[in-house]
Formats: structure tokens, sequence, C-alpha cells
């Protein structure tokens, strides 16, 4: 499905970003972990047409993503989640949706145009999918931080993605919420390729069950099974122990 190589963006003198080869087959769910700063954002940037790399080559089912624009690239399948909730507060749950859905281009536009009925039925599947159909028509500010996340989601699966970028999805959420997060980014996986981006490693430990892709410096120091990428002593120095670990990898006690 996705195919890097030889990608890199430097920030003046900064070399953020540094991948010599990256892949992903359909529908895989691959976590990607490591210390702040590694580069992992930026790669989400690179993959969604936010960032221009200096250099390399990102095939997205055979097709060249780089030089394409942001639009362009949502239209060829690929939906990107923030790390920060970018919903509207003012609206409703229902309304963020409608804004959401694919093809409706502008804000006024989005909230004001009739739906079809298979556009209603979407946005009621899409809301139960990630648990908020009862809550349709709260008002988004109102929502949990969990939940608020959830909507967001629900934004990227309305575009009917086949690959998902999903930057810290359980940032700030309970474990409880978090444990949900990962039921549902699993089951997700079922129909599209995800590729997300986690601190937590309990909550890296449920999702991960193909490959988990070590970050460093903007380069790959491994890839491997969670039980591999965990024991590995590199990892451990230079994320899972570090003196910087509380900012980087959260460990639940
Ligand atoms: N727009 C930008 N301009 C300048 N430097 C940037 C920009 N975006 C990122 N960087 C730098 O590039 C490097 C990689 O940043 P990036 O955000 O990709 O890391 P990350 O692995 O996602 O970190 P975190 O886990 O903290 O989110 C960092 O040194 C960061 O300061």
């Amino acid at each position: 499905m996705l195919s890097v190589s030889n990608l890199n963006v430097s920030f003046g003198g900064l070399e953020a970003l540094n991948l010599n080869s990256f892949e992903l087959k359909d529908k895989e769910l691959r976590v990607i972990i490591g210390p702040n700063g590694a580069g992992k954002s930026t790669f989400m940037d690179v993959l969604c047409g936010k960032t221009e790399p200096n250099g390399g080559s990102a095939l997205f089912n055979g097709i060249e993503l780089i030089g394409k624009s942001d639009i362009e690239i949502t239209r060829m399948g690929i939906g990107r989640k923030f790390q920060k909730p970018s919903i509207f507060e003012g609206l409703t749950v229902f309304e963020n949706l409608m804004i959401g859905l694919k093809g409706k281009k502008g804000f006024y536009s989005s909230l004001f145009f009739k739906l079809t009925s298979e556009q209603l039925d979407r946005i009621h599947e899409v809301a139960e999918r990630v648990s908020l159909e009862d809550e349709l028509h709260y008002s988004a500010a109102l929502l949990s931080h969990g939940k608020k996340q959830w909507l967001e989601i629900a934004i990227v699966l309305l575009q009917d993605p086949e690959l998902m970028l999903i930057d810290e999805p359980t940032a700030g959420m309970s474990d409880f919420e978090a444990t949900k997060t990962g039921e549902l980014l699993c089951e997700l996986a079922e129909d599209s390729g995800i590729i997300v981006i986690e601190h937590d490693m309990h909550f890296v430990e449920q999702i991960a069950r193909e490959k988990v892709t070590v970050l460093v410096h903007g380069e790959v120091l491994i890839e491997g099974s969670f039980k591999e990428v965990k024991n590995n002593q590199k990892v451990i120095e230079c994320y899972l122990s570090s003196p910087n670990s509380a900012q980087t990898a959260r460990i639940r006690k």
C-alpha cells in the first residue's frame, strides 16, 4: 500500500527525517514510536501533503505522493487525524460530522445543505462506530477529551480513507478511553491501513498486532514485534528508559 524510500526533510540545518525505507502492507496497522523530536509527526506531515520533503519518494498504491497537495492526497484516500483535536466546539457532534462528509466543501455550505438519506445513514453509522450515537446532538464542547478524539476519528472515517494517519490518539485520555480507542483502531484496521504514532506503551501493546517501527533522529532504529522492540537494548536506552522518558514513553503503573 505504501512504499517510502530515501525521504529527507530538513528544517534549516536540522535534519528532521532521513527515512531510507518504510513499507506498509494493505490493511496493516503499524505503530510508530520514538522519543520527542524523532521525526514521527514530520513523517505524517509528508504523507498527508502538509510538508514538502527535500527529497525522496512515497508511493501510495504505486502513485507518487510527493508533490501532491493535501487535498489531492485526501482524495487519493489518505486521511489524517492530528494530535490536537480540531473540531468545531461551538457546533454539535452531528454538525461536525456534516462538515466532515465527503465531497462537501466550505463551512456554511456543509452546514446548510440538505442531507440525502444515504448521507444521514452514513453519519449515524460512523457515530455508532465511535460510540457517539447517543451524543449526536450534544455540543462538541461538552464531550470529554477522549470523545473529542473519537469525533475527530469519525470525521476522518467519513472520507472513507484507505489509509488513516493517527497522531497520538490517546494523549490526555483516561485508561478506559485509551483501551476503547485501541479496540476501535483494531476494528478499523479490518477495512483500512492505519499508521499510529503513540507514546503510551500499554496502548501500543494492545494494538500492535504486527510491526512496530522505532524512529530515532529521523531514522528507523528497529522494526519488529512489540516484544522484540520492547526488549531491544537500544530502544530501552534511547527511549523506554531514557532520562527524558517521562516526557516520551508513557508506561502505566
Ligand atoms: N515546521 C518546523 N520548523 C522547524 N523545525 C521543525 C518543524 N517541524 C518539526 N520540526 C523539528 O523537527 C524535528 C522532528 O519533529 P517532529 O515533530 O516530527 O518529532 P516527533 O517525533 O513527532 O516528536 P513528538 O513525539 O514530540 O511529537 C524536531 O527537532 C522539531 O523541532
